[in-house]
């Protein structure tokens, strides 16, 4: 039996306080893709790929996670997603290493809580974005790119299948960006799937197999780089 694809968008659009934001998507992913959706602010980047995830639901049309519609999807942990920014809930104070370990949240259960795999896994993440030594202090006193930084860690702990990443490498510097790309790239090598939004795709550009352009809501065009994953 073939796999699932990790989504399938057809005929997808979304209305948010009465105004159609996405209109008419059809956007498949495939096992492998390291897909970029671009597009100028407020062309529905976010938002598509909120939508992708079930965080949004469609007015019309359909979509698919590993063959099933986000309302029946069960296998979260197959999935990591890496938002724009660290959300600020509940008043209590996390350690970076606390959000990072709620990466793993999704491949425990009440009979198997944190094991000493799960600390492993969350102590790579840590290192992969260089916050190894950052992990006892408050998430939400570091700068932007740092927690950008966290929340992707988050994503990595949970050793998902597909990544999807909404401006990565926004308010990280150079330095934090290439460290991105290589452990994408490592990744990516490893087999798993990639969707990220980005304005500037600077060191993750050679990783990038397919972009799709969005303005007002549509898919205007998609292409597919002629050196994918070959960095000059
Ligand atoms: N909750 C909401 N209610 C109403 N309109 C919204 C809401 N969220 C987003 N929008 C609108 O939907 C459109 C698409 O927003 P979205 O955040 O998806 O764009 P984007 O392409 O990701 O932009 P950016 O590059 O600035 O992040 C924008 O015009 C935005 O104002």
């Amino acid at each position: 039996m073939t796999e699932a694809l990790p989504f399938a968008m057809t005929g997808g659009r979304v209305r948010l306080d009465g105004r159609e934001v996405l209109r008419g998507i059809d956007l498949t992913v495939r096992t492998g893709d390291v897909l970029a959706v671009l597009g100028p602010n407020g062309a529905g980047k976010s938002t598509l790929i909120r939508a992708l995830l079930g965080l949004l639901p469609l007015s019309e049309g359909r979509t698919e996670i590993y063959g099933r519609p986000p309302a029946r999807f069960k296998d979260w942990k197959r999935v990591g997603y890496v938002p724009q920014r660290l959300p600020m809930g509940g008043g209590v104070p996390s350690t970076v290493r606390e959000v990072v370990a709620s990466g793993r949240v999704a491949r425990q259960s009440r009979w198997r809580p944190s094991s000493a795999a799960d600390r492993a896994a969350v102590d790579r993440a840590l290192t992969a974005v260089g916050l190894a030594d950052r992990q006892r202090e408050s998430a939400h006193l570091l700068s932007g790119g740092q927690q950008q930084r966290v929340l992707i860690a988050r994503a990595l702990a949970g050793e998902p299948d597909v990544f999807v990443l909404d401006e990565p490498t926004a308010g990280v510097d150079a330095a934090n960006q290439e460290a991105l790309a290589d452990t994408l790239g490592t990744l990516v090598a490893g087999g798993r799937t990639v969707v990220l939004v980005a304005h500037e795709l600077g060191p993750m550009e050679p990783l990038v197999t397919r972009t799709v352009h969005l303005d007002h809501g549509r898919i205007l065009r998609e292409e597919s780089p002629l050196t994918p994953r070959s960095a000059a």
